[in-house]
């Protein structure tokens, strides 16, 4: 954005935020600052202001003494971009809550050691005390017991832990590892037990700015607080966010209520990201939750909204929500609307996502494995990612003839191309033609137009070794004997199976091939779906949102209730309703809403009796 552009917005009634900023971040006389401003108002952008400055004004001071700034987002990828419009500047230290809290306790083992021993114990006694009072043989009660053997068994290994460790995007599940509520826990004891540990923090980080922070962790929030309160004139805490915004149940409630009075509170009215049309409705969306209303910029445009409300049994949805979109187009005159690729569609859960872009037989059986969710998601599974790293790729390369990117692909994969293969080849010539060979072999699976299954595909790979298979799927990729089971495994009964972990691949194998691209488009955050909570923080030209309770199947959030099904108050209705003010102020151009509901008129009367739309915004037919 030039300095002309910006002048357009022009007579800015939020002009003065960025000095007030800049005010507190005065190391000689400190003060801390909570920025809580509705959508688009350029919180993150003054996140930035606020950082730049730093680097102009505060620079020299910092590095003199060793310190640095800490900045906590909410996503990795929040993290990366901030750095990036940094230019990676080694004085703001930018991570997530987790990584942050490990960054700051790593190494203490003797301290968490003790710290989990009363824990552990103290979990071991509720839990016994609950089993004393509870119906035996229930599944509550084996729940327990697992659970008082596992506790007992982690802390009877107590003492044989040197060190602990932790990875913020990854399951931690080993015996040394520490869990992602362990290390937020175990910080905010230390930073609110421990003076010394204060100190550490003040002394590293004399300014913490933190990004999203309705949704930040409440007991590292507290934490802070504290930290605040007793090294006042050595510190600045600098919470950005929006109440309006919260979506996790992690957050604190009521934040920014009770806050000091030496802290400066500046405040954002104008709304620099949505049309008019859209401001007006987030505005309404928002009246029952709280006083802040948006002002749009002065020369945004209006803007389209629509909402399409259809009954939950609708038949083939990616094909009504096509038509949705060609009759966005139609109303807004917007050709985009007509590229799938330039709207940005919401779901408000991933397997809705999975079964839009057709991978879901690849997803749902790995998704289900609740230990294997976040690697799942992140793309770090080494069973998912085996085939979206590696032989997807090869594929890709081999099927348009690059031979540069197979010769990498290989290079770094292969075991048949290690140094310590090619040195024990006779004939190195003869050893490349048959990598060549192999791959060649491999590729015959999608003769005539065939889509292998992932087992396929593996057994061909295993045969060849042309690829280093991971441990989990090694004995798919050699033993027939195991691809007889996979095959038949309809037929055996569930205690046959060994475990979750083993029927969740044998599934997922069963899956074809071609799955793997929209897959691995959709994790790597390449794809055109996205899950309403996962674009916090973005925004589009063309967004369309799918509400759909039924095929969800989630409980926190339920947009039944939002539209008319219960009372203003409600947990579920004011979380929902949070969410929906997220997901509709992402849009920069157009809107479009589809709820399918079991109650389609109930919906439309809720909706035209609270003004949220007018008449000709509804639409209650799929569109021809
Ligand atoms: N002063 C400004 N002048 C012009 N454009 C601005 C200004 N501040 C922000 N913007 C633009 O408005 C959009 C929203 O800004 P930003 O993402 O910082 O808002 P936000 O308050 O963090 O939003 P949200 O809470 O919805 O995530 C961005 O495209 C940003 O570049």
């Amino acid at each position: 954005m030039t300095s002309n552009q910006d002048a357009i917005v022009g007579g800015d009634i939020d002009s003065s935020v960025d000095a007030e900023i800049a005010d507190c971040l005065d190391l000689s006389s400190p003060r801390s600052f909570f920025l809580f401003a509705g959508a688009g108002s350029g919180k993150t952008r003054s996140l930035v202001t606020a950082l730049e400055h730093i680097q102009k004004h505060l620079s020299n001071r910092l590095k003199k003494k060793g310190q640095r700034v800490g900045v906590i987002t909410y996503t990795n990828a929040a993290s990366d971009e901030i750095k990036r419009r940094l230019l990676f500047d080694p004085l703001i230290d930018v991570r997530t809550i987790h990584s942050f809290a490990w960054s700051l306790i790593e190494g203490l083992n003797h301290d968490i050691r003790e710290w989990l021993r009363t824990e552990l114990s103290t979990d071991i006694k509720i839990l016994r005390a609950e089993e004393e009072r509870g119906r035996k043989g229930t599944k509550a009660s084996a729940t327990r017991l697992s659970k008082i053997e596992s506790k007992t068994k982690r802390l009877q290994n107590l003492d044989k832990v040197k060190r602990f460790v932790y990875s913020p995007i990854g399951d931690n599940r080993g015996r040394d590892a520490l869990n992602h509520a362990e290390v937020l826990q175990l910080t905010s004891y230390f930073l609110k037990a421990k003076p010394a540990m204060q100190s550490i923090l003040v002394g590293r980080y004399p300014i913490l700015l933190i990004d999203e922070s309705q949704d930040t962790n409440k007991n590292l929030i507290d934490a802070l607080f504290a930290v605040e309160a007793a090294q006042k004139g050595k510190f600045v805490l600098g919470l950005i966010g929006d109440m309006m915004q919260r979506i996790y149940s992690d957050g604190k409630d009521g934040l920014g209520k009770e806050l000091p009075s030496n802290w400066a509170t500046p405040g954002k009215k104008l709304n620099y990201r949505c049309p008019k049309r859209i401001v007006t409705l987030i505005n309404k969306v928002r009246s029952s939750a709280d006083t802040q209303q948006q002002e749009p910029r002065s020369d945004a445009i209006e803007g389209v909204v629509r909402l399409f409300i259809l009954p939950s049994g609708t038949s083939d949805k990616a094909t009504t929500e096509r038509a949705i979109a060609r009759s966005m187009s139609k109303v807004t005159g917007d050709e985009k609307w007509n590229e799938p690729k330039a709207i940005k569609t919401l779901t408000l859960e991933h397997r809705m996502a999975a079964s839009r872009m057709g991978f879901l037989d690849i997803f749902v059986p790995l998704y289900e494995v609740e230990s294997w969710r976040t690697s799942f998601l992140e793309g770090t599974l080494p069973v998912s990612r085996f085939f979206t790293e590696e032989v997807y790729p090869l594929i890709r390369a081999k099927q348009s003839g690059d031979r540069f990117a197979i010769a990498n692909i290989t290079k770094a994969f292969s075991p048949l191309l290690t140094a310590e293969a090619l040195r024990a080849a006779e004939d190195k010539q003869r050893h490349l033609q048959k990598v060549s060979a192999a791959i060649d072999e491999l590729m015959t699976l999608w003769k005539d137009g065939a889509d292998p299954t992932l087992l396929q595909v593996l057994r061909c790979i295993g045969q060849s070794n042309l690829l280093a298979i991971p441990d989990r799927l090694r004995m798919y990729g050699s033993s027939d004997q195991c691809l007889e089971k996979i095959m038949s495994s309809d037929e055996e009964s569930e205690s046959d199976r060994q475990t979750e972990q083993a029927v969740a691949i044998e599934n997922f194998l069963k899956a074809p091939f071609s799955q793997i691209e929209p897959f691995a488009n959709y994790i790597a955050g390449r794809a055109h779906f996205d899950t309403h909570q996962g674009v916090k923080g973005l925004e589009f030209d063309r967004v369309m949102v799918i509400m759909d309770d039924e095929e969800a199947r989630g409980f926190l959030f339920k947009y039944e209730d939002l539209f008319g099904g219960k009372a203003t108050g409600d947990k579920t209705v004011e979380g929902t309703r949070r969410l929906f003010y997220v997901t509709c102020s992402r849009a920069k151009q157009s809107l479009a809403l589809v709820a399918y509901t079991g109650s389609p008129d109930r919906v439309r009367r809720f909706v035209l009796q609270q003004e949220w739309f007018s008449e000709d915004e509804v639409v209650t037919e799929i569109p021809s």
